[in-house]
């Protein structure tokens, strides 16, 4: 894939996350990043962890070297940023990653260049993310192959209706803090029951990890996973009649129903 070159407006905790993945993964060449953040403690903190990458206040006069011009701050913030992009004129790819905004608000804002609207998340960073994609009529074909290709750079990427992504939203972007929330809670049982923090939380991190590499890897349905570690009348079965009294899979289904709502609140 033809490297291209890139604006990232908005340097914060999705920004880092996603532009240092694929930094890491070189989908993007360090000298060919431009941050834009007006804030100055995120302006620092590129500079102290990306000293290649240029890093301005404004987007005024700095995009013209650039290809893609990913919008990475919040939803109520991107008409505003959109204004400032379409107001420098020249024609390029505009990458949204704002939950909640759609694509017909997005191209009306940035003046009908090619739009793609994403939903990554926070595990990009280390090459571990889960995004999905969808992309406005004048997107070209080259357009949706490099998006998929850099996200693919951080993770898996898939492309869906514009329709499906609040529920994408609920799910993959917004499900990291869900399952940061299970390995704490899962350690503090664990500390409860006698084990050091720090060994309790490794324990706990791994053990989410290999549960989920193991139905990734295997392909077989979690619910026989599930079944094959509780053995009849063993300590995994007395847990899960405790998480299920404890309405664990009602939860969690309402926490994904909640963000998409939220999301689709804010469009
Ligand atoms: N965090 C996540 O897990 C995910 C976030 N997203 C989406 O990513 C977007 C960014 O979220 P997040 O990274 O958490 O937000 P952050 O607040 O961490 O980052 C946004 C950064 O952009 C700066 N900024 C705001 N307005 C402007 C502007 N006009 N010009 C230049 N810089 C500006 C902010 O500074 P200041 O704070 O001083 O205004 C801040 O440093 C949101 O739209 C969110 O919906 C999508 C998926 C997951
Ligand atoms: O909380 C939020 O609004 C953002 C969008 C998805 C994840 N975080």
């Amino acid at each position: 894939m033809k490297k291209r070159t890139v604006a990232l407006i908005g340097g914060g905790q999705m920004g880092r996350a996603l532009a240092g993945g694929m930094m890491g993964s070189d989908v993007i060449a360090a000298a060919d990043l431009t941050v834009v953040d007006h804030n100055q403690a995120s302006q620092q903190w590129w500079k102290e962890n990306h000293p290649q990458v240029t890093v301005v206040a404004s987007p005024d006069g700095h995009l013209d070297r650039s290809d893609v011009v990913i919008l990475a701050v919040k939803p109520y913030a991107i008409t505003k940023v959109a204004a400032q992009i379409a107001a420098g004129g020249s024609e390029k790819l505009i990458v949204s990653i704002a939950a909640g905004v759609p694509l017909a608000k997005l191209s009306a804002s940035v003046g009908h260049q090619r739009v793609i609207r994403v939903m990554p998340n926070t595990p990009s960073l280390v090459g571990a993310g889960a995004s999905a994609y969808c992309a406005d009529e004048a997107a070209t074909e080259a357009d949706c192959q490099w998006i998929d290709e850099a996200l693919s750079g951080v993770g898996v990427a898939a492309q869906v209706t514009e329709a499906q992504m609040d529920a994408v939203t609920g799910l993959s972007g917004s499900g990291p803090a869900y399952i940061c929330l299970v390995i704490e809670a899962l350690a503090d049982g664990a500390v409860l029951c006698g084990l050091p923090r720090a060994l309790a939380m490794r324990l706990a991190a791994q053990t989410v990890m290999g549960a989920a590499k193991m139905v990734m890897d295997t392909g077989r349905h979690p619910g026989e996973l599930k079944d094959a570690v509780a053995s009849p009348g063993g300590t995994t079965i007395a847990a899960l009649q405790s998480l299920e009294e404890n309405g664990l899979r009602a939860a969690m289904i309402a926490a994904v129903e909640a963000s998409a709502k939220r999301s689709a609140e804010l469009s």
